[in-house]
């Protein structure tokens, strides 16, 4: 048993639901609306099979469908890569009336919403996630970008999807690594808005990790309800919409430091217990609050640690970081579960104080500041 699919509504530039359930790939066409003649299917390798049966439908609807391959993972998120996709649509002539869908994880949706965003200034996206990150976290919000070599999402554009098909029949396939790590981002969604969801990766995180569980579920559908909530509220980042980047000050340092080696989840996870320690330390925060990260994020097999010798790159990353204003390093901290703020421009003895607490010791790797 399955049940009937939920459906989470954003009301942004546009109002839009985003389905969570099986079976929902035959929602597409109707989605597309009004008037599309073309439409371009951005997918991964790892999902061609599912890209072409998507376009045998369309075609059978109709439509004109092509499939534009795309690099897997962060591979995507590249100007050139963009650029194939801009030629792609160049030479199969799509209008404004026409319409891209993204296909994949949370690096193929940000790379599909950017080229929608961009191409003719604008035309009509569906996403289809197939990763948990994307279904709880990137396909949802309207945040589309890609990489340059200074940094990560430093080119984008807020571009929200005209629909979010969340096919949780999608993740049995995925590698257990890419679920857990879309975890990290559902318990940043606990920490920053909904104690609930913790409360039910405490109790069951093997079910949380389980692909078809009720509880996976009920993460997806709390997690996809916080991010609907906050961008309905503040789609272009003014001011409530950072909370979603608890954790990401650090962790687009950490993964620009790795050169995209680490899981952008993985990285999210070491990078809330950085921000936790930043606040705890920083006087905001209590000390078992912190414990509570680490006990959560561990029990899930996430990392809480990173290496001890990276602090010069990892400052030099953040600097770039989108929070930041001027010289001005800004984090998402929080004060209590469920009660995230702001740290801005605090002390670099503070700073490296943090980091020494996510430093992996002797054990694992010195720390050298
Ligand atoms: N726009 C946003 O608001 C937002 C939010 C969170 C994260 N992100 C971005 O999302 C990206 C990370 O997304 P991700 O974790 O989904 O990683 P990903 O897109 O790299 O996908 C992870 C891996 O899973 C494979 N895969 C995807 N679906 C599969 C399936 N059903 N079965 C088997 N394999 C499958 C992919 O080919 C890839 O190798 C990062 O670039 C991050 O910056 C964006
Ligand atoms: O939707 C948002 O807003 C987020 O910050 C969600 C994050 O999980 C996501 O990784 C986002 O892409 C980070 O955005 P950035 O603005 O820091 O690049
Ligand atoms: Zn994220």
């Amino acid at each position: 048993m399955t049940g009937p699919a939920t459906r989470i509504t954003v009301t942004a530039e546009r109002t839009y639901d985003v389905v969570i359930g099986h079976g929902l790939l035959g929602e597409l066409a109707p989605l597309l609306g009004e008037g599309v003649q073309r439409v371009l299917l951005l997918a991964p390798h790892a999902l061609a099979a599912t890209a072409e049966a998507v376009r045998e439908d369309l075609v059978a609807l109709g439509y004109e469908a092509y499939i534009a391959e795309v690099p897997d993972a962060e591979e995507a998120k590249t100007a050139q890569v963009a650029a194939f996709c801009w030629g792609v649509l160049g030479q199969a002539g799509f209008t404004r009336s026409d319409a891209v869908v993204g296909i994949g994880g949370g690096a193929t949706t940000d790379l599909a919403g950017f080229v929608a965003a961009t191409w003719l200034r604008g035309v009509r996206v569906v996403q289809v996630p197939t990763t948990l990150l994307a279904m709880v976290d990137a396909a949802v919000g309207g945040k589309t970008g890609i990489n340059t070599a200074e940094g990560k999402n430093l080119v984008g554009a807020f571009h929200s999807p005209v629909g979010v098909l969340a096919d949780l029949g999608t993740l049995e396939t995925l590698p257990r690594h890419d679920l857990v790590a879309g975890l990290a981002e559902v318990v940043k969604c606990g920490f920053i808005a909904d104690p609930v969801i913790l409360d039910l990766v405490e109790a069951s995180p093997d079910e949380a990790a389980t692909p078809g569980s009720p509880v996976l579920r009920e993460l997806v559908e709390r997690a996809v309800a916080v991010k609907a909530r906050v961008v309905s509220q503040d789609l272009r980042e003014a001011d409530l919409r950072e909370i979603l980047n608890y954790g990401h000050t650090f962790a687009h340092a950490i993964e620009q430091v790795e050169r995209y080696q680490w899981r952008h989840g993985a990285a999210v996870s070491v990078g809330m217990v950085y921000e936790a320690e930043l606040a705890r330390l920083s006087g905001r925060l209590a000390e078992d609050v912190v414990d509570r990260h680490r006990a959560i994020l561990t029990s899930l097999g996430l990392p809480v640690t990173y290496r001890g010798d990276r602090w010069p790159r990892l400052l030099e990353a953040m600097r770039r970081d989108k929070k930041t204003r001027g010289d001005m390093l800004r984090f998402v901290g929080l004060e209590g579960v469920g009660r995230p703020i702001r740290i801005e421009g605090p002390d670099p003895t503070l700073l490296t104080a943090a980091y020494a607490e996510v430093s992996e010791t002797a054990a694992g790797g010195a720390v050298d500041l």
